[in-house]
C-alpha cells in the first residue's frame, strides 16, 4: 500500500537517507530498525510529508504522493506518531485526542465521540479528564498513539513508541499495537526495543548511514551479517560466529 523508491534526503553536504526504498504491505506490521542515526526519522518525515526528498518518490495504493501537503496526507490517510511527544499542555486528554478526530468528524458531539472510542482503544478510558500535562510517560505514549489514531489512518507511522518505558510498560503496550492493527491500520513502526520488534512485526527494514541494508523476517535480519556489523562494528560478525562455534565445539572450537 506504501511505497517509497529510491529517497534521497541531504541537508548540506549530509546524506542522511541515501537511495532508499521500502514497500509496506496492507495489513502487516513492518518493522523500520537502525543504529542511532541511521535516517530512520528523516525516512518517516519524507513518508508524511514534513520533509520532501531530495530524490525519490512516496505513493500510496499507487497513488504518487511525493509533493503533497502533510494534511493532505493525513487525509489521505497516513498518520505518525513523534519520538518526543508533545501533547497540547494545556488541554486534558479527550481533549487532545478530539484534536485528530477533528480531522474526519466536523461535529463536535462526533468528534468528542469518537475520541471516546479511541481512548478506550488505547486503554486511556480512566484518564479522559486529566490534564495531558500530568501523565507518565506511558501514558503520553498512549496519548500520542491515540491523537495519531483518532485521524483513522489506513497507515500509522510509530517513531520509538515503546522508547522511556520500562519492561513491563512494554509487555502492556504490545498487545494494544496488535489490536490496532487487527482493526484494520496497518502500521509501520521504528523501534530499538527488539523484544518489540520480533513480537510484532512480519517484516523488516534496516536503516545503516541512511541506506537500506537489509529486509526479511526478524530472525533473517538479527542474523545478518551486515545487519550485526552495523549494530556492532566491522568483525563482529565473524567474531560472533567464531566464539559461538568455540562454545558449541564446532569445527573452528
Ligand atoms: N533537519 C536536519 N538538518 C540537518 N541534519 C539532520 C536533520 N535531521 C536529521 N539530520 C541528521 O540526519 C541523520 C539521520 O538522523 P535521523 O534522526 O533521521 O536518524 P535516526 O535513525 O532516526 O536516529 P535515532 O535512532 O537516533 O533517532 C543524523 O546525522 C542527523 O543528525
Amino acid at each position: 500500500m506504501l511505497k517509497v523508491e529510491n529517497a534521497t534526503m541531504r541537508f548540506g553536504g549530509l546524506i542522511a537517507v541515501n537511495n532508499a526504498s521500502l514497500d509496506v504491505r496492507e495489513g502487516s506490521i513492518t518493522g523500520l530498525i537502525g543504529p542511532n542515526g541511521a535516517g530512520k526519522t528523516t525516512l518517516f518525515a519524507i513518508i508524511a510529508g514534513f520533509l520532501k526528498p531530495t530524490e525519490g518518490a512516496i505513493s500510496l495504493y499507487g497513488k504518487d504522493i511525493t509533493t503533497e501537503q502533510p494534511h493532505r496526507r493525513a487525509i489521505s490517510g497516513i498518520a505518525r506518531t513523534f519520538q518526543i511527544v508533545q501533547p497540547f499542555a494545556g488541554l486534558n486528554v479527550h481533549e487532545n485526542i478530539t484534536v485528530g478526530a477533528y480531522l474526519r468528524h466536523a461535529k463536535p458531539s462526533d468528534a468528542v465521540e469518537k475520541a471516546r472510542d479511541v481512548a478506550r482503544q488505547v486503554g486511556l478510558e480512566k484518564d479522559l479528564e486529566k490534564s495531558a500535562a500530568s501523565l507518565t510517560v506511558a501514558g503520553r505514549k498512549r496519548l500520542e498513539l491515540a491523537r495519531a489514531l483518532a485521524t483513522e489512518p489506513k497507515i500509522l507511522l510509530l517513531d520509538e513508541v515503546l522508547a522511556g518505558l520500562n519492561p513491563s510498560e512494554i509487555r502492556d503496550i504490545i498487545p494494544v499495537i496488535r489490536t490496532i492493527r487487527n482493526s484494520g491500520v496497518t502500521i509501520l513502526m521504528i523501534e530499538h526495543v527488539m523484544q518489540a520488534v520480533m513480537n510484532l512485526c512480519e517484516h523488516v527494514y534496516v536503516l545503516a548511514q541512511g541506506k537500506m541494508i537489509a529486509e526479511g523476517t526478524p530472525t533473517v535480519v538479527c542474523n545478518d551479517q551486515a545487519v550485526i556489523e552495523a549494530y556492532l562494528g566491522k568483525g563482529s560478525a565473524e567474531r560472533i560466529a567464531r566464539q559461538s562455534a568455540e562454545n558449541t565445539g564446532g569445527p573452528n572450537a
